[in-house]
């Protein structure tokens, strides 16, 4: 397999606090690395080691395989980076900001200006181009920082939190463009505190908690155990409790706010699966919802992480 990122006992200490304990990431080419953990686990901490912005107390990094930091300006030549804290520039405008930003990872002047302009419109800032940075929301200033991520094209996207301060509109366009860039092949490292994001953008992941990497892998994969526990919602609700109630393999059943909750022996899953739907159909009821009771990658993150257990 080939890796585009790859670290191997990545430690950080902060004087006598050991942040980031033996970290060994695997990064395939061409996914969408969902790097997900509670606030303080250690993913800034990571990514700055991963740019090179922070040195690892000790432990390998090799990107693209070649290794970090030794290889900082070969390697980030094809990287776009978007750190947690965007854009020191104030009092630059955001057209000038990508035009230099453009211009420092090499491009002519004028590519540099045409770049800018085109970029600014794909992150939704066109109409802001002369504007200050320092005029800008935080939401604003995320979008700028995508921007200059996205220039000169980079094989690599690495971003940190990168929908902290977006909008629900923003965030949800934001997938969309990760989506379509995953399409071109491009492989992105995504840092992110929340689950149902990760689960939309990325089809890779890691959980880091407390500085240790705690799973790693295909998201199908890690989350292919079955869920026994179902929220069902119909036209019908009544009719459809009754139906279950008569099933040898519904262990429970009952409704909370027009949501029907059902146990499932799971051994008998695929009757659950196919009789339920049949029975409804037969009777003219239309089924509103039918979904896990827990998010797949949810249940993983409750089984993993030792929730409510403070750090020292
Ligand atoms: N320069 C530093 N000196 C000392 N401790 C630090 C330093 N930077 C970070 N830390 C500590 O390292 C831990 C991990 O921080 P980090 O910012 O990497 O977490 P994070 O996962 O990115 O969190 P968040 O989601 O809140 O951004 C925290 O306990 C933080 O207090």
């Amino acid at each position: 397999m080939e890796y585009v990122i790859e670290t191997k006992d990545l430690t950080k200490f902060f004087g006598k606090r050991n942040i980031i304990y033996h970290l060994n990431l695997k990064v395939p080419k061409g996914v969408v690395y969902g790097f997900l953990g509670p606030n303080g686990a250690g993913k800034t901490t990571t990514i700055k080691m991963l740019t090179a912005a922070l040195r690892p107390t000790y432990g390998e990094i090799r990107i693209f395989n070649l290794e970090m930091p030794q290889n900082r300006v070969e390697i980030m030549k094809n990287v776009g980076y978007m750190p947690e804290t965007p854009i020191a520039y104030d009092d630059m405008t955001i057209f000038d900001f990508l035009t230099y930003m453009g211009r420092l990872s090499g491009l002519k002047k004028e590519e540099a200006r045409e770049q800018a302009k085109k970029l600014m419109k794909y992150v939704g800032v066109g109409k802001l181009a002369l504007n200050k940075i320092k005029e800008l929301s935080s939401g604003q200033k995320q979008r700028v920082s995508f921007a200059s991520a996205l220039i000169g094209d980079p094989e690599l996207l690495i971003l940190d939190e990168p929908t902290a301060n977006l909008d629900p509109l923003g965030r949800i366009e934001f997938i969309g463009k990760i989506l379509s860039l995953a399409k071109e092949e491009k492989t992105i490292f995504v840092s992110s505190h929340i689950v149902s994001e990760v689960e939309k953008m990325c089809n890779y992941v890691g959980l880091i908690n407390q500085g240790r990497l705690i799973a790693q892998g295909k998201i199908s994969e890690l989350t292919e155990i079955e869920e026994n526990d179902y929220d069902v919602s119909t036209s019908d609700n009544k009719t459809a409790i009754e139906f279950l109630k008569e099933k040898p393999y519904v262990r429970e059943v009952w409704e909370e706010e027009n949501i029907i909750r059902v146990k499932v022996d799971p051994r008998f899953l695929d009757e659950f699966f196919l009789q339920f739907p049949k029975y409804l159909t037969s009777q003219g009821i239309r089924l509103k919802l039918f979904r896990p009771h827990t998010s797949p990658l949810e249940r993983i993150l409750m089984e993993k992480f030792s929730i409510g257990e403070e750090s020292d």
